[in-house]
C-alpha cells in the first residue's frame, strides 16, 4: 500500500522565501502527523504559478536553485515531488524533481507546454522527452506535468517505462465548469493506460488567474473521485492498493461543484488573494445603488469582512432617491464603513471652468463622462490617503462594449466582476441573497441606468442585455464568425453594431485593470486584439 499525502495549496508567484517556509512545514506535516511515504506538491511550486519573465532573471534562477537544494538538504523519512523551473546551459525546463533522504533521485521535464489561452510557456521554458518513474513502497509512479495529462503522450510514455500509477501536478486555473473537463481528461488517459492517475491541482488567485483546487483522482477501474475542496487548501490523504489499482480516500472532502456557487467562491478568493498578497487590507468604490456596485459590495464584505469595505455614496443631481435609499439599505445590510459625498461641487466647479472653451457647443455624454472622472478622483483620493485598494465595479457586457469611461468609472486597481456578463451579474446577486441577504431586491429589480444624463436607461444605448450578452459569448468567448450568430437567429444590424464596438473599445479595455477570469476567454490575457487596427467585422475598412 502506498500512502500519499497531496499538498492542495497556495504558493506565491515570487514569494520563494515564502513558499520554501510553507513547503517544508507541509513535508513535516505529512510525515509527522500524517506517516505517509509520499508527497506531491503541484506545478512550480516553488515559484508559484506562473512566474513569467522572473525565469528571465539569472537571479531569481539562481536562488531558486539555491532553495531547491536546502529543500533536498532537509527531506528524511519521506518521498517530495516537487514542481519548479530548472536551467540546463541555456536552455530552462518546467520541471519536477523527486526528492529522498537528502537526495534527488530525478527530474522530470515538463513534455507538453501549453501556449494558448492564458498560457505561455514556450516563451520560457523547452520541453522534455523522458519520462520518469520511481518506485515507492513497492509502487512504480510516474510523473506528469498539467499540459502533459491533457494529451496522450507523456502518458503512455511513463506507462511503457513500467509506471503502476501516474501523478499529475498541476497549475490548473478556473474556468466555467472545468471541473467536468478536468474528469473528461482523466477518462481519456485512464482509457489509453489502463492506469490510476491522480491529479492535484493548487490553489489561490494570481492576478487575473484563480486557481480552484478540485483535484481528482481516477482508479484502475476507471471509477473518479469527487472534485476535492473548491479554491480551498487541503492536505490530501490518498491510500493507493497496486495489486487492486484501487484508491482508498483517507482525507478527501467533495468540494463544491454547482455553478453559481462555484463561480461566486472563484471571484471571492480572485479579489480575496489580491487585496492580500499586494498587502492591502481593505478596499474603496463607489455604491450606486445599481446592481454592479451592489454585486461588488457583497463579494468584497463576504471576501474581506465588512470592516474592511469602504462604500462611498457619490450622488450628482442625476442621482435618484431610490438610488440614495437602495445604497444606504445595502450599507446597514452588510454593515460597510461608508462615506455620503456629494460631486455637485466638482462637477459645478468643473462646468464652470469649461464654460469659456465649451461655447456654443450642446452638452453630450462629455459632460455625463466629467461626472465619472469626479467619482473617480474621490475614489483615488480615498485610496491615496487611507491606503484602501480601489474597485473598478465594471462588468463584462460594459468592458465588451466600451460603455464605462476611462478614468471615471473604469478607474482602480483590481475589477472583481470584469468577466462577469450582466445577465450572469443577475444570477450571482440572486444566488447570493439565497444564502442571506446582502444586495436589496429593490437593486435586483430596478432597470440599470449609469445616471449620468435625466432619465437615462442602459437599455437606451444598448441591446437588451439578453440578447447583448447572447452577441458578447458568442462573438467574444466562442469566437464565431458574425454570419453563425446570425444564422442563430440574432439580428444581423445588432450583431454588426456590436462586434463594432466590442473592437472599437480594446483600447480602454487595455487600461483597465485585472479581474478574475471566469470563462474560458477573459479580456486580458486570453484574448489579445491590437488596439490599432483597421480590421471591421461590422463593415469598415476590412470588410
Ligand atoms: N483608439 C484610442 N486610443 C486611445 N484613446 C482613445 C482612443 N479612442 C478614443 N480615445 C479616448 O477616449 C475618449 C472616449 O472615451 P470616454 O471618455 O470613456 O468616453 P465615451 O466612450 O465616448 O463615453 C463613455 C460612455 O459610457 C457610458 N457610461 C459611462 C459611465 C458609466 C456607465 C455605466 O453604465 O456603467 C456608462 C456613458 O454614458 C457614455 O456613453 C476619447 O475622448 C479619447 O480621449
Ligand atoms: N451615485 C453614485 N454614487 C457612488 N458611485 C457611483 C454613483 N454612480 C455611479 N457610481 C460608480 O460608477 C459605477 C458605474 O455606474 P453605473 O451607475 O453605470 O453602475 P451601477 O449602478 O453599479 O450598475 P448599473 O450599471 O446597473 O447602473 C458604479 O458601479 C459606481 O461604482
Ligand atoms: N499549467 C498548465 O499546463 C495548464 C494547462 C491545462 N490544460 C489546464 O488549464 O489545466
Amino acid at each position: 500500500m502506498l500512502k500519499i499525502a497531496l499538498a492542495q495549496a497556495d504558493f506565491q508567484v515570487g514569494h520563494i522565501t515564502a513558499n520554501h517556509d510553507r513547503i517544508l512545514k507541509l513535508i513535516r506535516q505529512a510525515r509527522d502527523e500524517q506517516g505517509v511515504d509520499l508527497l506531491v506538491l503541484p506545478e512550480l511550486a516553488l515559484t508559484g504559478y506562473p512566474p513569467e519573465d522572473l525565469v528571465l532573471r539569472s537571479g531569481f534562477m539562481r536562488r531558486t536553485e539555491e532553495t531547491l537544494a536546502d529543500i533536498t538538504d532537509q527531506v528524511r523519512g519521506i518521498d517530495v515531488i516537487i514542481g519548479h523551473p530548472r536551467r540546463h546551459g541555456e536552455q530552462r525546463y518546467n520541471s519536477v524533481s523527486w526528492l529522498r533522504d537528502g537526495q534527488v533521485l530525478g527530474t522530470y521535464d515538463k513534455w507538453d507546454l501549453p501556449n494558448y489561452a492564458v498560457f505561455d510557456e514556450r516563451r520560457y521554458f523547452v520541453p522534455g522527452t523522458e519520462p520518469l518513474v520511481i518506485e515507492v513502497a513497492g509502487v512504480r509512479v510516474g510523473v506528469l506535468i498539467c499540459e502533459d495529462t491533457w494529451t496522450p503522450e507523456a502518458a503512455r510514455a511513463a506507462r511503457e517505462a513500467g509506471a503502476q500509477l501516474l501523478v499529475s501536478a498541476n497549475a490548473s486555473p478556473y474556468y466555467r465548469r472545468k471541473h467536468l473537463d478536468r474528469a473528461e481528461v482523466l477518462k481519456s488517459r485512464h482509457a489509453e493506460t489502463g492506469l490510476a492517475l491522480i491529479y492535484l491541482n493548487c490553489v489561490g488567485g494570481q492576478d487575473e488567474l484563480v486557481f480552484d483546487g478540485h483535484s481528482l483522482a481516477i482508479d484502475a477501474t476507471g471509477r473518479l473521485s469527487e472534485p476535492a475542496p473548491l479554491c480551498e487548501e487541503a492536505l490530501l490523504r490518498v491510500d493507493f492498493d497496486p495489486d487492486t489499482g484501487a484508491f482508498g480516500y483517507r482525507d478527501w472532502p467533495a468540494g463544491q461543484t454547482e455553478d453559481l456557487p462555484v463561480i461566486y467562491a472563484v471571484l471571492k478568493r480572485g479579489l480575496a488573494d489580491y487585496v492580500r498578497k499586494n498587502k492591502f487590507s481593505s478596499v474603496v468604490f463607489g455604491l450606486s445603488g445599481g446592481i454592479d456596485s451592489a454585486l461588488t459590495a457583497a463579494l468584497a464584505a463576504d471576501a474581506l469582512g465588512p470592516d474592511n469595505v469602504l462604500a462611498v455614496m457619490l450622488p450628482s443631481r442625476h442621482t435618484s432617491e431610490l438610488s440614495l435609499i437602495l445604497a444606504s439599505e445595502q450599507i446597514n445590510c452588510l454593515g460597510l464603513k461608508f462615506h455620503n459625498l456629494s460631486i455637485e461641487p466638482i462637477y459645478q466647479a468643473m462646468t464652470t471652468q469649461l464654460a469659456e472653451p465649451f461655447a456654443g457647443r450642446p452638452e453630450n455624454f462629455t459632460e455625463e463622462n466629467l461626472q465619472a472622472r469626479a467619482r473617480g478622483n474621490l475614489i483615488m483620493a480615498l485610496s491615496n490617503k487611507f491606503g484602501h485598494l480601489p474597485l473598478a465595479t465594471g462588468n463584462k457586457s460594459e468592458l465588451a462594449t466600451g460603455y464605462s469611461t476611462i478614468y471615471g468609472d473604469m478607474c482602480g486597481g483590481f475589477s472583481p466582476i470584469k468577466d462577469v456578463l450582466k445577465t450572469l451579474v443577475y444570477e450571482l446577486a440572486e444566488w447570493r441573497n439565497r444564502q442571506g441577504e446582502a444586495i436589496p431586491q429593490g437593486v435586483i429589480e430596478r432597470p440599470p441606468s449609469a445616471e449620468l444624463a435625466p432619465d437615462q436607461l442602459d437599455q437606451d444605448k444598448l441591446p437588451p442585455y439578453v440578447v447583448l450578452d447572447e452577441i458578447i459569448s458568442r462573438y467574444v468567448e466562442r469566437d464565431e464568425p458574425i454570419s453563425e450568430i446570425v444564422a442563430a437567429g440574432i439580428d444581423e444590424a445588432t450583431v454588426r453594431r456590436v462586434a463594432g464596438m466590442v473592437l472599437a473599445a480594446e483600447y480602454k479595455r487595455r487600461q483597465g485593470a485585472p479581474g478574475p477570469r471566469i470563462t474560458r476567454k477573459a479580456f486580458g490575457r486570453d484574448r489579445r486584439y491590437p488596439i490599432t487596427s483597421g480590421w471591421r467585422d461590422s463593415g469598415g475598412l476590412g470588410g
